[in-house]
């Protein structure tokens, strides 16, 4: 256990209103005590502000006007004794209070160090620390909520019930074994752990079919804008950014001859991709055949196929459809402010029951249905994250793949009727890889690694 006091400046590195230093361990009191000049913080009740000024002790002159929060383990941040100092904005005296602080004795903190005592000292589990890193970079409202509800040990409670069931079905098969009341309970024992394999696999099987969305919160809903050249790709790419362009995010490492946005519809990130590589969708069609174009199409999450309202249905457009065939995709009838030459009845057909939505782009007709259907078809009645457990993270979707593979091993063995001793340890690796996720089985190399990933001061 560590037990030296950490102290990080615990604000953005810049101009602001208000600058917050943070220490925390065994001397945060006695070191913000002996640079205070105010009330005796030794004798402060915990929870607690006090107002003064921070004296440099070389000068013995003041080097900041602050407030002083104090507050008495173990119900903190990182269940130690923490002390918080407000500054005024500025940097010159900000990285003075913090100088003056590590010299009392204090040591700088690594990234996240703070909320590695958290977790350390048992406040919260690893899943628990991971997902306020998710937070602090949420983009979307939508992204927080699973974030807070993460943070919250909705994830963590659910691990933990799993690993419980798991540990209980070895423990009573246990049992039966060494006290068996009758004969066939090497068959009643198979019964058994068949059972709750049988439950386990499928609530892990759950948790990864909703970490889809998850990771869609995360990264964005993959979404290519594909049609025949001018039926209005552009304008719809255009219109979307333009609607939603007050929460479009810049994102670091985009590749700027892809014309890539991000633009939040209705709580629902897209990554819109103009399709520039497959901008000419007879190129793609015919040069590189529908089975390559498949592929490109399937990367992405959602396809928005845009037709002309004006125009008869081509071959192109039939191959279109054959090639977004089986994919989530929305079918866009635009330029119906246009005489109408598209054949609506056969587009709905091909359409194969996807959403097929008119609009005039030209005058922003339509843009409202298509949003609608956007969100619905991604959160099709689930729109309200507090339904579902997301599982946005990929370690711990790595994870829970591992220990759905390790299941599964048992549900063979038990299927060959195997000894109860090879199912065990099968369902108990399961048990493993589901610990790693919440930190209870994780190596420390990992700890360390997850934690350096935080913010300074966090
Ligand atoms: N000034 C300040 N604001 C902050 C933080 C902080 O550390 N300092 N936080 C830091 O990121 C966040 C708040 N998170 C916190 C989480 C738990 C506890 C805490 O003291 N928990 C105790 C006691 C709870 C209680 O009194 O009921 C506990 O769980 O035992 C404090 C802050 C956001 N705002
Ligand atoms: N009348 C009418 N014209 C439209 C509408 N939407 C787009 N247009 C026009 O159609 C033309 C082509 O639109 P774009 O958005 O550039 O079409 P595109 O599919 O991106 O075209 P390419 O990039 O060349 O494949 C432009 O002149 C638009 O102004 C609409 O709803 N009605
Ligand atoms: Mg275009």
């Amino acid at each position: 256990m560590e037990t030296d006091t950490i102290t990080a400046i615990s604000t953005p590195i810049g101009e602001g209103a208000i600058a917050i230093v943070r220490l925390s361990g065994p001397e945060a009191i006695r070191i913000a005590d002996e640079l205070f000049r105010g009330k005796d913080l030794r004798s402060a009740d915990s929870h607690t502000i006090h107002y003064g000024k921070i004296i440099d002790p070389e000068t013995n002159e003041v080097a900041e006007e602050v407030m002083i929060s104090v507050m008495r383990g173990p119900k903190t941040f990182t269940r130690e004794d923490v002390v918080e100092i407000n500054c005024h904005g500025g940097m010159v005296a900000v990285n003075r209070v913090l100088e003056i602080i590590l010299s009392k004795g204090a040591r700088l903190a690594e990234p996240g160090e703070f909320t590695k005592r958290a977790f350390l000292n048992g406040r919260i589990d690893l899943s628990q620390a991971e997902a306020v890193m998710d937070l602090i970079r949420a983009k979307t409202d939508k992204a927080m909520s699973v974030a807070l509800k993460q943070m919250d040990g909705r994830l963590s409670s659910l691990i933990s019930r799993l690993r419980q069931e798991l540990l209980e079905t070895v423990a009573h098969v246990e049992v039966n074994i060494d006290y068996p009341e009758y004969d066939d309970v090497e068959e009643m024992s198979h019964e058994m752990m068949r059972k709750k394999t049988k439950e386990v696999h499928n609530e892990i099987e759950q948790l990864l079919e909703v970490a889809k969305q998850g990771k869609i919160l995360r990264e964005g809903l993959a979404t290519a804008i594909i049609g025949r050249p001018n039926v209005g790709k552009s304008s719809l790419m255009n219109t979307l950014v333009q609607e939603n362009k007050a929460i479009v995010t810049e994102v670091a490492g985009t590749t700027r001859d892809i014309i890539e946005e991000y633009v939040n519809v209705r709580g629902v990130p897209l990554k819109l991709v103009d399709t520039a590589g497959i901008r000419d969708t007879e190129d793609i069609v015919e040069k590189i055949g529908v089975e390559r174009s498949r592929k490109v199409l399937t990367e992405s999450d959602l396809i928005l196929f845009v037709l002309n309202n004006n125009e008869v249905l081509s071959d192109e457009d039939i191959k279109l459809f054959e090639a977004v065939s089986g994919l989530e995709y929305i079918v866009i009838i635009n330029k119906t402010d246009l005489p109408n030459k598209l054949n609506l009845e056969k587009v709905r057909e091909l359409a194969e029951g996807n959403p097929v939505i008119a609009t005039a782009l030209i005058n922003e007709a339509g843009v409202d249905e298509l949003e609608a259907a956007i969100a619905q078809t991604f959160f099709a009645g689930e729109i309200d994250t507090g339904d579902l457990t997301y599982v946005s993270n990929v370690r711990h979707i790595q994870l829970l793949k591992q220990a759905k593979k390790a299941l599964e091993d048992a549900m063979a063995s038990l299927e060959m009727s195997m000894p109860l001793d090879i199912i065990q340890i099968d369902v108990t690796r399961t048990w493993e890889f589901l610990g790693e996720i919440i930190g209870d089985t994780a190596s420390d190399s990992l700890i360390d690694q997850l934690f350096s990933q935080f913010c300074l001061g966090k």
